[in-house]
């Protein structure tokens, strides 16, 4: 049951022209303090401070954090000048993969800084405490060892699973035909790790991902799970991946992924089961014939783009609520498998580890139901020490898709290229 909730007061203003957070990077305001982001291209939100939290959990953790939600809302004190969305009052929102077990969190800051459309403002709830602008500390240098399923577990296991796994065309129709798979790897570091450090790494070299950090699970997404502006939804769906190896040009690469039958297969799966779950939403839906290529500096992923129009009764009255759909469309198979309900029971005897939040839907959500979720991948959990963060252990993610056609070596590197943007914004450069 959600906890009763205490009225908040929200004040949103445009940040005025002296203010020098209207020009500063949106993740150069962020205390070290459990920093809030969703940041691309160096627009987005950044956030702070903890004016009102929901822990839950289950297969009704998206309707929960709904509920309560909305409830917050109803009963706030707002006053929002800027009148975008994530104006107003905000939270950021991280859930588990599964339904059990794992926890999901919604965080209202004390304070948001926004930018969209060249707008700038800021959102305070109460009356925020001021925080000390630390300066961003290094981790030093960085020790890494197996977590709970090491490579060599996991090149088992998608093995177990090549052999197990209905064959494209074929096979028993109610049989699973893709299942995502994943390990973890955990990183020690010399101090105290400070999620700034790997916000602007990311950043930096990832700036068309959404850059995040919800409850110390940080990364940078390339994965748009859902997005919601009034009646529009969009997403955008990956799956079938390729990464650079030495001697092959980024144009072989990309037209080798558009050759593959087997990427092109388990895209075709993602995308549908996107689609599928969104369109009885949809007054209009519209999904490409073909994926593109999404170029980034660790891998190359196919790429669909969806864009819809809810049913304007289904955007009025609640139902198709970013959370709402969220319920609807998590876990798509691009974090799942096909059909979905036999694939996640699959990864609980296949992979057989706590996923936590990763691969879990990650964002924000406004008081109109808009709001922005990606997937949570290229991501660490960062260890919290004492109940805030500032522990120096991260445990690290990555997953593929697997199909009958997988390659179990090819699916470990693959994975290894899906680490590299955490190791690297871990490094000490
Ligand atoms: C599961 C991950 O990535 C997902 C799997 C992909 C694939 O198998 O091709 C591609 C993008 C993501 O949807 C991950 O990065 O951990």
């Amino acid at each position: 049951m959600a906890p009763s909730p205490t009225p908040l007061t929200v004040r949103t203003s445009v940040l005025p022209d002296d203010d020098p957070r209207r020009t500063a990077p949106l993740l150069e305001l962020l205390p070290d303090e459990a920093p809030l982001s969703w940041v691309r291209d160096g627009a987005g939100l950044v956030g702070w401070g903890c004016a009102a939290r929901l822990t839950t959990s289950g297969p009704e953790r998206f309707a929960a954090a709904d509920e309560w939600w909305h409830a917050l809302c109803a009963a706030a004190d707002v006053r929002d000048e800027v009148r975008l969305p994530g104006s107003g009052p905000v939270a950021f929102t991280s859930f588990a993969f599964a339904d059990r077990p794992g926890d999901s969190v919604v965080v209202v800051p004390e304070v948001v800084v926004g930018c969209r459309d060249g707008v700038r403002w800021i959102t305070t709830v109460g009356d925020p405490a001021r925080r000390p602008a630390r300066p961003v500390r290094e981790p030093g240098a960085v020790r890494y060892e197996p977590g709970a399923v090491s490579a060599a577990d996991y090149r088992r296991s998608v093995a177990e699973a090549v052999r197990i796994l209905e064959p494209a065309g074929a096979g028993d129709p109610d049989g699973v035909r893709k299942v995502v798979l994943a390990h973890d790897l955990l990183a020690t570091a010399a101090e105290p790790l400070d999620a700034r450090y790997l916000l602007r790494n990311l950043a930096a070299r990832y700036p068309g991902c959404w850059t995040f950090a919800v409850d110390g699970l940080v990364g940078a997404t390339p994965e748009l799970l859902l997005e919601r502006t009034g009646r529009h939804v969009r997403s955008r769906v990956l799956a079938g991946t390729s990464w650079p190896r030495p001697g092959v040009g980024a144009d072989e690469l990309a037209s080798g992924l558009l050759a593959s039958v087997k990427d092109l297969s388990e895209h075709a799966f993602a995308a549908e089961s996107l689609a599928a779950e969104l369109r009885p939403f949809c007054a209009a839906l519209s999904v490409p014939e073909h994926p593109e290529v999404l170029r980034l500096r660790n891998v190359l992923h196919l790429a669909s783009h969806i864009t819809g129009e809810l049913h304007e009764h289904a955007a009025d009255n609640g139902v198709a609520a970013l959370l709402r759909l969220a319920a609807a469309v998590h876990p798509s198979a691009a974090v799942g498998g096909t059909p979905t309900p036999a694939a996640v029971r699959l990864i609980e005897r296949l992979e057989a580890m706590d996923r936590g939040r990763y691969s879990g839907p990650v964002g924000w959500v406004d008081g109109a139901g808009n709001g922005e979720l990606g997937i949570a991948l290229r991501c660490a959990q960062l260890e919290t020490a004492d109940g805030a963060t500032g522990g120096r252990r991260a445990r690290l993610f990555a997953g593929c898709g697997i199909v009958a056609g997988s390659d179990p070596d090819a699916e470990v590197l693959e994975a290894a290229a899906k680490l590299r943007p955490i190791r690297d914004a871990l490094a000490d450069d």
